[in-house]
């Protein structure tokens, strides 16, 4: 029910400045019913000290606001764009948290460097390019939504749900909202454990491959047994 999932979206924004994920309003989270196909999202620009279940912005997936009073998130058409050509993508988290945002600014992917990673990012975590003014002029927000879409495009988006925009911030994807934030949160941890590695070691390299594969697959391979699901 969409009431649920305004209770769920509100939580899940204000896992932000709980993780340390945002300063101020610099961040929003989105979660697509799945009784309706309508998205929720935080509204644009409001503290998350007052923010409440019912400032949540309902919206089709053309942008038509269905309920709230409020403006929606800035970065909106966004989550739409992204919303749309992937069924499977079910959450979406966007943050300026300092280490992943340090590399989307310096135009440098996240690379894989080790378990932590590989456990939940399957590669590196890519830095996509900047829009032309153009692309700003015409609809910034659709555009940073049709560059991400893009370079998803006939990949498995959930396999290595993140990705950095180049001068500009992460967006994370998830099967709901909290998954988003969740990946949001594991992707600047990471991403600070990178800044002191290739400081410790400017010339280090990716970890091998079947190390990658290994930790990646077994939390998330149809063989999975991390955890107390199936047994090894
Ligand atoms: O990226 C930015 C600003 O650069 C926005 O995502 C951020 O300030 C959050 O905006 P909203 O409050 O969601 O409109």
């Amino acid at each position: 029910m969409i009431k649920d999932t305004k209770i769920k979206v509100l939580e899940a924004n204000l896992y932000l400045p709980k993780h340390d994920l945002v300063k101020f309003t610099w961040g929003n989270v989105s979660e697509r019913d799945l009784d309706t196909g309508y998205v929720v999202i935080k509204p644009s620009g409001v503290s998350y000290d007052n923010m409440k279940a019912d400032d949540m912005v309902v919206l089709d997936l053309n942008g038509k606001i269905i309920e709230g009073s409020l403006n929606p998130s800035s970065d909106t058409k966004t989550h739409l764009e992204v919303y749309k050509a992937f069924p499977e993508v079910n959450g979406i988290c966007h943050v300026h948290s300092t280490h992943a945002t340090a590399y989307a600014q310096a135009g440098k992917p996240i690379r894989a460097l080790g378990t932590t990673h590989a456990d939940y990012f399957y590669g590196d975590v890519s830095c996509l390019r900047v829009l032309t003014k153009e692309e700003i002029d015409e609809d910034y927000e659709r555009h940073t939504g049709l560059v991400i879409v893009d370079h998803f495009k006939g990949s498995k988006i959930l396999e290595n749900p993140a990705i950095l925009l180049e001068g500009h911030g992460v967006f994370t994807f998830g099967k709901d909202a909290k998954d988003s934030v969740f990946h949001a949160s594991v992707l600047e941890e990471v991403a600070k454990m990178n800044v002191l590695t290739e400081t410790i070691n400017p010339e280090v390299k990716q970890m091998p491959s079947y190390l990658k594969d290994k930790h990646y697959l077994r939390k998330h391979g149809k063989d999975a047994y991390y955890g107390q699901g199936k047994k090894k």
